[in-house]
């Protein structure tokens, strides 16, 4: 059965339609990103998954039920953007109350929020108030409190926004340790960080579904993204355009990058050497040449 099925989903604010018509279907495995620009409905499709508001029209399942139905209780947990914890309690405490009101016998409860903050690398936050953490450690307390009861679906918004390259490298391999288990529907603005960690993309823009992509389907052999370290002119697409099996050059960003398009007969690693000997030759500094296109250049070129 799939996890998340939308027919016709429309939900509006008075005069303002903030999702219209969006019909998609996710099935459970790896992390999905939901993307789009301010104000796309990202947010207002979270909620409806989760309940809190009602659809105006379409229809919206979460394994075969309604959101907010009680086969779902345990089953779908969210991780809002400010999740915010108590501040009287320690995290010990309320994570075990969380659990508690999954069903959990008091015992078990403490040994699911032991469980839990084990995953997010923070047993000894226990006994510790919220006030006491960091802001970084009070996010993966968050995403503990979302893991209890191993749910099948967890909705995170932005869930790195805010934190240092160290605790968001930590959220995102937690993220992928625990998408054995649940899988995850990440709403971000950090295109670079999805891409990492996603199989899928759902592109919302002014309520619409204007795209559905599987990344990792994408034949990511036939691109090369060539980032330099200062911009260079039409020449050097031109120049690149000559390398064997090349057969399209795409200069941006002010010449600091290029798509080469190339024939997939010709994978052998020869292109990134040609490639590589060319800037030596023009004495061109790079930063870096990926396979494949970056998710910016899928979703908008
Ligand atoms: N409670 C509300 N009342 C009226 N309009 C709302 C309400 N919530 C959202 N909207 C409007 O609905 C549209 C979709 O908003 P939503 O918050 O779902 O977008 P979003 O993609 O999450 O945006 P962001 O990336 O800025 O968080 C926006 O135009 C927003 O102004």
């Amino acid at each position: 059965m799939s996890l998340i099925v939308t027919r016709n989903l429309t939900k509006r604010y008075g005069s303002k339609t903030a999702l219209d018509d969006v019909s998609l279907q996710v099935e459970a495995g790896a992390p999905v990103a939901l993307v789009g620009p301010n104000g796309a409905g990202k947010t207002t499709l979270m909620s409806l998954m989760c309940g809190y508001i009602q659809p105006d029209g379409g229809s919206l399942e979460i394994l075969g039920h309604v959101p907010g139905s009680r086969q779902l209780l345990g089953k779908v947990c969210a991780l809002p953007q400010d999740a915010l914890l108590d501040p009287n309690f320690s995290v010990g405490e309320q994570l075990s109350f969380f659990a508690s009101l999954q069903g959990f016998s008091a015992k078990d409860a403490r040994r699911e929020a032991e469980r839990v903050l084990e995953l997010v690398e923070l047993k000894d936050a226990a006994r510790h108030k919220p006030t006491a953490l960091s802001h970084g450690m009070g996010k993966r307390v968050a995403i503990a409190q979302a893991l209890i009861g191993t749910p099948q679906l967890v909705l995170l918004d932005e869930p790195t926004a805010g934190l240092d390259p160290a605790n968001a490298r930590a959220v995102r391999e937690l993220i992928s340790h625990a998408s054995e288990q649940t899988t995850f529907l990440i709403s971000s603005h950090n295109l670079e960080e999805l891409e990492r960690l996603c199989d899928t993309v759902l592109y919302l823009d002014k309520g619409k579904l204007s795209q559905s992509l599987s990344i990792k389907s994408e034949s990511v052999e036939r691109f090369l993204t060539l980032s330099l370290q200062d911009s260079a002119g039409e020449e050097l697409g031109d120049k690149l355009s000559t390398l064997p099996g090349v057969h399209s050059v795409k200069r941006q960003h002010n010449g600091r990058e290029f798509i080469i398009g190339f024939e997939p007969a010709s994978r052998d690693y020869g292109l990134e050497k040609a490639a590589l000997e060319l800037l030596a030759i023009e004495g061109i500094r790079y930063r870096q040449l990926l396979n494949g296109k970056s998710l910016e250049d899928k979703l908008f070129s």
